[in-house]
């Protein structure tokens, strides 16, 4: 299974441990397209010093199409990825959005408004605390698998 992992690069980078642990859980479903998201000496400036912008959007978005389930942690807001977030809803794809209540923030309306229920709806919404975060993923890829 490929999985494609979002999380803030230049939207900030302080929930980067989070991302490995989810990432690290992830990678005992398949394949993480994303990883390097979730690599602690990848700063604010992303990966432009390699890459350049263009590359970056445009491998992004193959590996997007490839995707079979994205996995966004949301709880720090990201332009790139509420952008990855649309563009993967335009091609169908199966999505879960993870967002620590414990934060002081409020989700934006266009990512939580995005859930429709039934809870086995392509789109899903799960508020989460930090030790939790694997019982979650347990459950969630677990489900997936009886589809
Ligand atoms: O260097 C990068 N590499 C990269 O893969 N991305 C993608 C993956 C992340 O899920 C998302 C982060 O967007 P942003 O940088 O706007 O926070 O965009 C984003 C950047 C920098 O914008």
């Amino acid at each position: 299974m490929h999985i494609y992992f979002c999380g803030s690069i230049r939207g900030g980078r302080q929930d980067v441990a989070i991302y490995r642990r989810i990432v690290k859980k992830l990678q005992m479903y398949g394949d993480v397209l994303t990883e390097h998201v979730s690599h602690a000496d990848l700063s604010e400036k992303g990966e432009d010093a390699v890459l350049g912008d263009k590359a970056i959007h445009d491998r992004d978005m193959e590996w997007l199409a490839l995707a079979d389930v994205i996995v966004a942690e949301v709880t720090q807001p990201s332009l790139g990825v509420g952008y990855e977030l649309g563009r993967a809803v335009a091609m169908d794809k199966r999505i879960l959005c993870l967002f620590r209540t414990s934060s002081e923030r409020v989700l934006s309306a266009m990512i939580r408004g995005a859930d429709s229920q039934p809870a086995s709806s392509l789109f899903q919404v799960h508020d989460y605390a930090e030790e939790d975060v694997e019982g979650i993923l347990e459950k969630y890829f677990g489900e997936l698998a009886k589809t």
